[in-house]
């Protein structure tokens, strides 16, 4: 015998833009570009373990709505935008019970002509996005998240590596200077809403949020003298926690990017190591990957 365990389903991959003009000026115009996911549980088993499609709002259905309600609605920003689909879901179909929703908002920033911001012309200045989860479930309550994901930084000195286990598996040197590169992946979760409602009154918390945990992030990154990816994680994560009070916890993963230096001695006695070294050989991989998520213990 079997049983069906847990079944979810969706759309992927839904892409959308949406352009907002200014009430008084239509040419000043504001774009959004998304890609989401739009995930459905509830009673809908029969789906699957008896070939029943009675329970199925279809994916392009959802696919459709996503359309309707961006239409219809701000998109901006996008943990707003995520609870108001995923409230529509559970709010709309008396057998769903949690709908989850990911929005990744891509870069489109505004750019200026002439040391003048132009009105409807924008870069993609980077291909780091912006991602809001909503985990909305049929009592109305709301579990947001917002985060960064894919922000490529690094840093040529302001970080050491040494102290750590050295036994017979050790080869690493220790270093007191070393590039420190990541991919900064980074997610907050926010306190629970109880409703739509509760998260139309925290609106401004969640632009506010996603401006400090970035600033915090790359100013953290650059100021601290780095003991480790692990050390200045956690200076991170402090920081945001403090920063941001409807925040209960942050978490990054951040992959080391390796930076080795080369010896080339062997080059007319060259000096390209320690205090010397200028050219480095970056690795694809393997690399390190460090993750943590901090709380508060209150
Ligand atoms: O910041 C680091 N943390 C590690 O755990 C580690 N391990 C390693 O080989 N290099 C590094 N760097």
């Amino acid at each position: 015998m079997v049983k069906l365990s847990a079944a979810r389903y969706g759309k992927d991959n839904i892409r959308l833009l949406k352009v907002e003009r200014d009430a008084t000026n239509p040419k000043l115009q504001y774009v959004f570009e998304f890609t989401i996911r739009v995930m459905l549980e509830g009673h809908i088993a029969s789906a699957y373990t008896h070939a029943d499609n009675a329970p199925v709002v279809t994916t392009d259905s959802m696919k459709n709505t996503t359309h309707i309600l961006a239409k219809k609605n701000p998109v901006s920003p996008p943990e707003l935008f995520a609870s108001i689909l995923g409230t529509h879901f559970v709010t709309t179909y008396d057998h769903i019970q949690k709908a989850f929703v990911h929005i990744v908002q891509h870069r489109w920033t505004r750019y200026a002509v002439d040391g003048v911001p132009h009105e409807y012309s924008f870069v993609r200045d980077g291909e780091e996005v912006r991602v809001a989860d909503a985990e909305v479930d049929e009592s109305g309550e709301i579990l947001l998240s917002g985060g960064i994901a894919d922000l490529l930084v690094l840093k040529s000195t302001g970080s050491a590596f040494y102290g750590y286990i050295q036994d017979k598996y050790t080869t690493l040197p220790e270093t007191w200077d070393r590039i420190m590169s990541t991919a900064i992946d980074s997610t907050w979760t926010f306190k629970p809403f109880e409703n739509l409602e509760a998260v139309r009154s925290a609106v401004d918390n969640f632009e506010e949020g996603y401006q400090s945990a970035r600033n915090i992030t790359l100013k953290t990154f650059a100021l601290d003298d780095s003991a480790s990816v692990q050390a200045t994680l956690f200076k991170m994560c402090k920081l945001i926690l403090a920063a941001n009070s409807l925040i209960n916890d942050v978490k990054y993963a951040l992959p080391n990017k390796h930076y080795f230096e080369i010896d080339l001695s062997w080059f007319e006695g060259l000096k390209n190591t320690g205090a010397d070294a200028q050219v480095y050989a970056p690795q694809s991989n393997p690399n390190g990957l460090i993750t943590a998520t901090v709380s508060r213990d209150d």
